[in-house]
């Protein structure tokens, strides 16, 4: 199969649910230009409707009011999204007022310990029975306090910061390693009284001044899929265009290239986050590698696509303490082994460790399935793709989760 053109992945999702959400704490209107149209985010715009905020979408055009009106109902269902869920724990904790946060079957079984315990530390009060969803809070009044995490989780250091907002004293939150920064930018671009660096950042009570415009850059994550895609099926070349350069999110671009790829990435601007265009064409050679587990946070979401990659590459990959993948949509550890198999990939996890020998040629099989989980399924097509194999995936749909028009733009791309 041969991809070929240039493609624009909608906006990114992790910035379009902080935009969103981060409207319950702030005050000013603002014009949103290509917000998500994914499901995750719809999460969060039907919580912030629903929590005193006034969030409209026409197209990918969001408008948010800042000032905050009447609790139309404090039970919000965060779908499938764990980014929805927890940042709001950290912004609900501080409001006056009883909440309930729930999810789908997925969601519930997710850990939400990991963000009750450090905010319970600041004097918040939840409930979450064996750690999981539903979650019932009772806004406190809150208390600053210094954190150090035991995990680099970008949703739960938002959710530290998000309760520091509204906490009395000066908010430490620490991280064991670097993961994506958005909050930290888009708090410093709302005039929030923060400052940081080197996964050390500070937060103290403040009101969140919202920009009248913002701009997101295409979802990197998204494209991430079709990029994948060209440099591992001949004669393909792609161009993901305005897309999110984020150094914190494009640590599978810098694998891909020690990988050998034919892959050039060009920064176009700074504001209000690094975006540009990354141009993919196929490399008939890819070497293997080691993945540190340092780098896992900086591609957590790409581990996935990136194991297929790994399939069509010379040697053994190995990924590093890639642990918190069992704990995403899906178990993507125990997903991307058993589906890849299938497909007649040598893939291994050693404790914490995944294992790739390639290169592999690909089997046809009848069926394969993503666990309703999106990055397993968009991998799973990517493979079908190359292997020329018209598998039934089971739950495909699932990919609206985060990239709606994912079939459209790979059947463009092949055209
Ligand atoms: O903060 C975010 O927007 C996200 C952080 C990551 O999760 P963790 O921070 O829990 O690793 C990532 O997997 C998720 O898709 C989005
Ligand atoms: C893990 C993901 O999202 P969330 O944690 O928000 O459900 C993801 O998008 O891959």
């Amino acid at each position: 199969m041969k991809l070929k053109g240039s493609f624009k992945a909608p906006g990114d999702k992790s910035i379009s649910h902080r935009i969103a959400l981060f409207s319950l704490l702030g005050k000013g209107r603002m014009q949103v230009n290509n917000f998500s149209p994914c499901a995750d985010c719809a999460s969060s715009l039907k919580a912030v409707n629903l929590l005193g905020g006034e969030a409209h979408i026409f197209g990918d055009m969001l408008s948010v009011e800042g000032a905050l009106g009447e609790i139309k109902d404090s039970r919000v269902d965060c779908g499938n999204s764990g980014t929805t869920m927890r940042l709001l724990m950290g912004l609900l904790a501080g409001r006056p007022g009883e909440f309930c946060l729930d999810g789908d079957e997925s969601l519930r079984k997710r850990p939400m310990q990991r963000v009750a315990d450090p905010l319970r530390q600041m004097g918040a009060e939840l409930i979450c029975e064996k750690g999981n969803a539903p979650v019932f809070i009772k806004g406190k009044e809150l208390k600053a306090c210094d954190h150090t995490l035991s995990v680099a989780s970008a949703q739960l250091k938002s959710a530290l910061l998000l309760a520091g907002l509204q906490a009395r004293g000066v908010t430490t939150v620490r991280e064991p390693a670097q993961s994506r920064d958005h909050t930290e930018r888009l708090l410093t671009q709302c005039k929030a009284a923060c400052n940081g660096k080197n996964g050390t950042w500070q937060v103290a009570q403040s009101e969140l001044d919202l920009p009248e415009r913002y701009w997101v850059p295409g979802d990197i994550s998204s494209a991430a899929f079709l990029i994948t895609a060209a440099l591992i099926n001949p004669d393909s070349r792609v161009m993901a265009e305005d897309v999110l350069l984020n150094p914190t999110r494009i640590g599978f671009l810098k694998v891909l290239l020690r990988m050998g790829a034919d892959l050039k990435i060009e920064q176009q601007g700074n504001h209000p986050e690094p975006w540009g265009r990354v141009t993919a064409g196929y490399t008939p050679k890819l070497e293997a590698c080691e993945i540190m587990a340092e780098e896992i946070p900086l591609m957590v979401d790409e581990v996935p696509i990136l194991a297929l990659a790994a399939s069509q590459a010379r040697g053994v990959t190995i990924f590093r303490q890639v642990g918190e993948l069992r704990i995403k949509e899906s178990d993507r550890i125990s997903a991307i082994c058993s589906q890849l198999s299938a497909l007649g990939v040598d893939i291994r996890v050693k404790d914490d460790d995944l294992l790739v020998t390639g290169p592999a040629k690909l089997k046809p099989v009848a069926e394969l399935d993503s666990f309703g989980d999106h990055r397993i399924a968009m991998t799973l097509a990517i493979a079908c793709a190359l292997a020329e194999n018209q598998a039934n995936i089971k739950k495909m749909e699932s990919a609206a989760i985060s990239y709606p028009g994912f079939q459209d733009a790979l059947n463009g791309l092949m055209a």
